[in-house]
C-alpha cells in the first residue's frame, strides 16, 4: 500500500500553519522583547509553560473550551492524552495554584509564546499565533483593574502601536440582571446574550417582553463617556444592581490618556470565555480585529477555594505582518583575508558582519550594505 502513495510535499504546511522569514522572525523577536522588558518594568517575573499538557487539566481551567476545540495527541510515555496549548493564561492559573500556591500575593507573572487553535476563526487564518501578556494574581480589584489595563498599554506602546482603542465589557452582565431585576427564564438567557451580542433589537423583541426589557443595553455601547450614562440610567432603573460595576469603571478609565480612544460595550462576550465581572478588548488603528484582550477571572485550588486575578493578552502577529518591530540593520561583509580584529570592533559597535568562506560569496547578493576594505566601511 504505502509503495503507492504519492510523494510527501516537503514544502507544504498545514492550513494555518506558516514559517517567519528573515527579517520578520527577528523582527517578531525583537517586539515580544520590547514589551515584556515593558511588563517586566511594573514587577511582573516571567514564566514560561510549556507547549503541551495533559489535556483534562488545561480543559479543566479553560472552562468553556471543549475538547473538540484543541489540537491534541496521545503522549506515548504516559499513554494519556495530552493537548497543545490554546491560551497561556490557563497554564499561568495552574502554576499560580500550585508551585507558586505558596507565592506571596499579589503575584505578578508575565509570558509569551506560541498557541495553537483547532480552528481558525473569520479574522484570522492562522491557527498558531504568538500570545503574550500579564496576569496579576490574588486580587480582581479595581486598583488590580487599573493596574492591568495601564500595563497593558504601556506594552502596546513600547510596541510602537498608535491609535490605540480600549473597549470595556462587564461579561456577568446579564447574569447578574436576569438574576436580579430583568428576570429571564433560564431558556432565554443564552438566546438574548447572542441577540444583544448581534445588536440584533428585532430579534430581542421576538423573544418576547422578558427578553425586550434587554433592549436599553443595545443603546449602552458605543464612545465610553455617553455609552456610561446610559448604562447609568440602567443602572437607575434597575434598583442600581450595577453601581458598584459603573464605579469601578469609571475608576478604571479615569487613569487614562487622551490619547487612548474609550469604548463600552457591556454585553460584548465574543473571546471572554473565563472573565468574570470585568473584561476589555484592544484595538488599534488599522488592524481589523482585536490585538489582545483581558479581564478579571477566577483560578481555581486544590482546596477547592478560586482565588480572584486579572490580567491580559496580546496577540502581536499582525503587527509583525504590518512592519512593526523592523529596524534598519547595517551589515557588513568581510572578504577573505579581511581585518579581523576590525571586524571585532565593528561587531562591538553595533554593525553584522558576514564573513566570506570562499571567494565566490558576494556581500551585496548576501544583503550586505558595506563591505570592509582594510579598516575601512564602504557601502555597496
Ligand atoms: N488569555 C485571554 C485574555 C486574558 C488574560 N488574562 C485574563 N484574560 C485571551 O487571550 O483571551
Amino acid at each position: 500500500m504505502s509503495a503507492s502513495l504519492p510523494p510527501p510535499d516537503m514544502g507544504l504546511l498545514p492550513e494555518g500553519l506558516s514559517d517567519r522569514l528573515p527579517p520578520q522572525a527577528e523582527a517578531s523577536a525583537r517586539l515580544v522583547r520590547h514589551v515584556l522588558d515593558s511588563v517586566a518594568s511594573f514587577g511582573y517575573a516571567r514564566v514560561m509553560p510549556p507547549m503541551a499538557e495533559f489535556e483534562d487539566s488545561l480543559l479543566a481551567r479553560l472552562q468553556s473550551a471543549s475538547a473538540q476545540d484543541l489540537m491534541r495527541a496521545t503522549d506515548p510515555a504516559s499513554g494519556r492524552m495530552l493537548a497543545l496549548r490554546p491560551d497561556i493564561t490557563a497554564q499561568v492559573s495552574r502554576i499560580a495554584a500550585t508551585r507558586l500556591g505558596k507565592a506571596a500575593r499579589p503575584l505578578r507573572l508575565s509570558y509569551a509564546g506560541q498557541v495553537l487553535k483547532l480552528r481558525a476563526d473569520q479574522l484570522r487564518p492562522e491557527r498558531e499565533e504568538t500570545q503574550l501578556g500579564a496576569e496579576l494574581i490574588g486580587t480582581d480589584s479595581d486598583a488590580a483593574a487599573t493596574e492591568i489595563v495601564g500595563v497593558a498599554i504601556a506594552a502596546l506602546k513600547a510596541a510602537g502601536v498608535t491609535g490605540i482603542t480600549i473597549d470595556f465589557t462587564l461579561p456577568g452582565l446579564v447574569d447578574t440582571l436576569a438574576t436580579g431585576p430583568m428576570p429571564l427564564s433560564p431558556d432565554l438567557i443564552e438566546p438574548v446574550r447572542a441577540r444583544l451580542d448581534a445588536k440584533d433589537a428585532g430579534g430581542l423583541v421576538a423573544l418576547g417582553p422578558q427578553a425586550a426589557a434587554y433592549m436599553p443595553l443595545i443603546e449602552a455601547a458605543g464612545p465610553f463617556h455617553p455609552a456610561m450614562e446610559r448604562l447609568e440610567a440602567i443602572d437607575a432603573a434597575t434598583g442600581g444592581v450595577l453601581t458598584g460595576r459603573i464605579a469601578a469603571l469609571r475608576a478604571i478609565a479615569k487613569p487614562i490618556g487622551w490619547d487612548i480612544t474609550l469604548t463600552l460595550d457591556p454585553t460584548e462576550r465574543h473571546g471572554f470565555e473565563y472573565q468574570s465581572w470585568f473584561g476589555f478588548s484592544i484595538f488599534a488603528e488599522g488592524f481589523v480585529g482585536e490585538l489582545g484582550r483581558g479581564g478579571g477571572y477566577a483560578i481555581e485550588h486544590k482546596d477547592g477555594h478560586s482565588e480572584p486575578a486579572i490580567g491580559f493578552s496580546l496577540y502581536p502577529d499582525p503587527l509583525i505582518d504590518a512592519g512593526f518591530g523592523a529596524e534598519e540593520a547595517q551589515s557588513v561583509f568581510l572578504p577573505l583575508g579581511h581585518n579581523e580584529s576590525r571586524a571585532a570592533a565593528l561587531r562591538a559597535e553595533g554593525w553584522r558582519t558576514v564573513t566570506a568562506l570562499s571567494d565566490a560569496d558576494d556581500g551585496r547578493a548576501l544583503g550586505c550594505t558595506h563591505w570592509l576594505d582594510a579598516a575601512e566601511t564602504i557601502a555597496y
